[in-house]
């Protein structure tokens, strides 16, 4: 597993490892790259880069097909906490995208099974994801699959832990009765099917969370832990999420990824690389 300690935006970042990769790909409509996406706050920097990089004209995704993570059940595409609208308020609307392209669990769904079933499907039939995206919860979940769930779940519905219904109340006026308390999620087994996982995480709250995934066992406790499975694995943090890293580890990592850390040369290298 890569571990990317950074001082600047990890949002950033990802932005560029994205980008290179899409570009790399050079995707067609026969041969298109698909992104596994995640919401919540983690990711927006991260979005918002790759808004810039498609206004400035070095990326396109019009040959990207997207799978998002995970949606809350109950909530309609319209209803301004559901992940479809956020998506498409902070990212589907500002790139070109073709909206067929576009998967997200439907929240509305009554048969879940089925939906579900469906999804994995989908993302079967597109020959699977290159690259998936994510954050993690403070208590350690990837996408919505909490404490206790199956290291090879795949795609079902879950319902939210006490600990995830009170982090997410933020969205929801601080009101935790307002936060669904079911999601429909991607399993851990469909995260680590993807050919690569890049992990965002930042802030003092995921400081715990961060040691389980790095420096403990793999552990269906701490969902995140099962990326140290994956052949190609990427965790980028910020500072204040390394807190409860050993100091060996925090200075191992920094010296072993130097060369990966500064944002902006690594943008200023990407826009050159485009010739921009
Ligand atoms: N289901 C999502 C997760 O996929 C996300 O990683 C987490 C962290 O969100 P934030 O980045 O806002 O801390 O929130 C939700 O629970």
């Amino acid at each position: 597993m890569r571990v990317i300690i950074t001082e600047k935006n990890i949002g950033d970042w990802a932005a560029v490892y994205v980008a290179k990769k899409i570009l790399a790909a050079k995707p067609t409509a026969e041969k298109p790259f698909v992104l596994g996406l995640p919401t919540g706050g983690t990711p927006l920097a991260m979005y918002k880069r790759l808004i810039q990089f498609h206004k400035d004209g070095i990326l396109s995704f019009e040959n990207v097909i997207t799978f998002n993570m995970d949606e809350y059940v109950g909530l309609s595409p319209a209803n301004d906490q559901s992940y479809h609208y956020y998506m498409y308020e902070n990212f589907f609307k500002h790139i070109d995208m073709k909206e067929e392209n576009i998967n997200i669990l439907n929240g509305l769904a009554t048969d879940y099974k089925k939906e579900c079933e469906d999804y994995e499907a989908k993302i079967k039939s597109v020959g699977g994801i290159d690259l998936f995206l994510g954050g993690i919860g403070p208590d350690g979940h990837i996408a919505f699959n909490e404490p206790g769930s199956s290291l090879s779940s795949r795609t079902r519905d879950k319902e939210l832990t006490m600990d995830t219904i009170i982090a997410n109340a933020r969205f929801f006026g601080g009101d935790i009765d307002k936060v669904p308390k079911l999601s429909l999620t991607v399993g851990v087994g469909t995260i680590l099917d993807a050919k690569e996982v890049l992990i965002m995480v930042n802030g003092h709250n995921k400081a715990r969370a961060l040691h389980h995934a790095v420096e403990q066992g793999v552990n269906h406790m701490w969902t995140i832990s099962a990326l140290q499975l994956h052949p190609k694995g990427i965790i980028v943090s910020d500072e204040a999420a390394c807190t409860e890293l050993k100091v060996g580890t925090y200075r191992y990592f920094k010296d072993i990824e130097k060369a990966n850390l500064d944002t902006d040369l690594l943008i200023q290298e990407l826009y050159k690389s485009c010739g921009k």
